[in-house]
């Protein structure tokens, strides 16, 4: 799994940020901003006061593009395409929900169990390789990830855990706190509404997800976003809003590093 690894040079262990894009194949507008915060984040580090910072306090993981093989498929074959594109001797259908495979509280609500279903939870949790090796590093990062962010489309919305429960979370007053400042932020710069909260009261259950999983992990600060657009473009949003769109997300994507930074 190629991670990019974003912070200064350190000879002993830096506290990061784990950010990951493309989970869903047909989600574009997330990867595309994955991409273009790697550009951003160094080529404003040493003019950037907070980038600047943030980089040389912390180390910033990014895993520009989560399911390739989904991806991929959105570009040669069904630009609808959700899921990954594992197969399955004696199935019919093709690959599993990588945002519901994960382990927590695996395919009990807001997944399906049928391997034709686009929110198939797949045959076991992290049967999905991209998924296993995603858990696995931050497993293995654990001591230092203090942040987990997931990119996905389309809603504005600004979601923590907890999806697979109607449970407030441990931390909630703290994560809604954030997740509302980091709207505000992202606000400024073009109006952008965004809703924050719980994902499973603001947007619907849904268990297995990377989000929820990295909470129960004890990564505290983990979100999900769900960037532009409200369903005019949905998934095809026009070029002309990437650039835009990237530069507010940049925003809320800031609020929160900040935070963390001067939480942990
Ligand atoms: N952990 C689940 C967060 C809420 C659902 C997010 C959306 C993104 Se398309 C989903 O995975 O259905
Ligand atoms: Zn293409
Ligand atoms: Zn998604
Ligand atoms: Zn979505």
């Amino acid at each position: 799994m190629t991670v990019l690894k974003l912070g200064r040079k350190s000879s002993s262990a830096k506290n990061a940020i784990f950010m990951d894009c493309g989970i869903h194949a047909r989600e574009w507008i997330s990867p595309a901003f994955c991409q273009w915060f790697v550009k951003e984040a160094l080529s404003t580090y040493g003019s950037d006061s907070q980038m600047t910072s943030l980089l040389d306090q912390m180390d910033v993981y990014v895993l520009p593009v989560f399911n390739i093989d989904g991806y991929d498929f959105t570009h040669k074959s069904n630009r609808m395409w959700r899921k990954t594109r594992s197969m399955r001797s004696g199935s019919s259908c093709v690959g599993a929900d990588p945002n519901r495979n994960f382990n927590a509280g695996w395919c009990t609500l807001g997944a399906s169990s049928n391997p034709c279903s686009d929110t198939f939870c797949g045959y076991s949790p992290e049967s999905e390789i991209e998924v296993k090796n995603v858990a696995n590093f931050i497993r293995k990062h654990k001591p230092t990830i203090k942040a987990y962010i997931t990119i996905h489309s389309y809603s504005q919305l600004l979601l923590f855990p907890y999806s697979y429960t109607y449970e407030l979370a441990a931390d909630h007053s703290e994560l809604l706190k954030v997740a509302e400042g980091a709207s505000e932020s992202l606000r400024s710069l073009y109006g952008t509404r965004y809703t924050s909260g719980p994902g499973a009261t603001t947007i619907y259950p849904a268990a297995g997800g990377s989000d929820d999983w990295a909470y129960d992990l004890g990564v505290k600060y983990s979100y999900t976003f769900e960037l532009r657009d409200t369903g005019r473009y949905g998934f095809l949003l026009p070029e002309s809003q990437i650039q835009p769109t990237c530069e507010e997300t940049m925003l809320a994507v800031k609020y929160i590093a900040a935070y963390v930074q001067k939480n942990i």
